[in-house]
């Protein structure tokens, strides 16, 4: 399993890589924003965008003005990650992994979580990086309230199905460039 993960994210990180754009994660807002709207003042978490990845950061701006935005802090490698509160203007670091996070943090847990990814399926099947830290997390938040799992992603970043372990946690929803589509 650890050798076809590793070949599955190979073959990822090349296909986000082409298709990484301005444009397209311009016109992913829309469609993200759709969704989380519709939780105005929960806890929502976003990621500041590592590598190629899609951005979240204008919607995270939008739904600052509406309730708490977080972002994900890594700790050790099997330890589950933890949220630190963000706002547009406050000032960052570099985290572990290359990672901006706040300077000053005052951790949270969210509710509705916008989670980063390299492929997805359309049953909620997620690849990360292989950290396992949002399974970790998703497993631990979900024990102990109903939460909310967003996959955001480049549309081109979907396969047949994502190489899943017992441990996976599925996502709720997937959003794209190009829609919404709920698992
Ligand atoms: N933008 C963003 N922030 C995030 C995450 C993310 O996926 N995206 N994370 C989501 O968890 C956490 C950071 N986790 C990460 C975990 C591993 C690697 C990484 O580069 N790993 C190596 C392989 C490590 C190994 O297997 O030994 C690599 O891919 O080269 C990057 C980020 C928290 N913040
Ligand atoms: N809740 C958990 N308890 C114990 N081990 C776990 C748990 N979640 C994941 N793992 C282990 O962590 C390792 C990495 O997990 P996986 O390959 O699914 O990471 P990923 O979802 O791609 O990465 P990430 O979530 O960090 O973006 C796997 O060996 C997996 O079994």
């Amino acid at each position: 399993m650890k050798t076809i993960k590793a070949r599955a994210r190979k073959a990822a990180f090349a296909r986000r890589k082409d298709v990484h754009s301005e444009a397209r994660s311009a016109a992913g807002v829309a469609n993200l924003l759709s969704v989380v709207t519709e939780h105005k003042g929960k806890t929502l978490s976003g990621y500041v965008p590592i590598r190629t990845e899609i951005t979240p950061v204008p919607v995270m701006a939008a739904m600052a003005t509406h309730g708490p935005v977080c972002v994900p802090v890594t700790g050790q490698l099997g330890e589950p990650l933890r949220f630190a509160l963000w706002t547009p203007d406050c000032e960052m670091t570099e985290g572990a992994f290359g990672a901006f996070i706040p300077a000053t943090r005052q951790f949270v847990e969210p509710e509705v979580l916008i989670v980063p990814l390299l492929s997805f399926d359309r049953h909620g099947g997620r690849l990360g990086y292989g950290g396992g830290f949002y399974d970790r997390t998703l497993e631990g938040l979900r024990a102990k309230r109903p939460t909310l799992a967003i996959g955001y992603a480049y549309s081109a970043q979907e396969v047949d199905a994502v190489p899943l372990e017992p441990t996976d946690q599925l996502l709720d929803a997937i959003v794209t460039d190009e829609g919404v589509h709920w698992v």
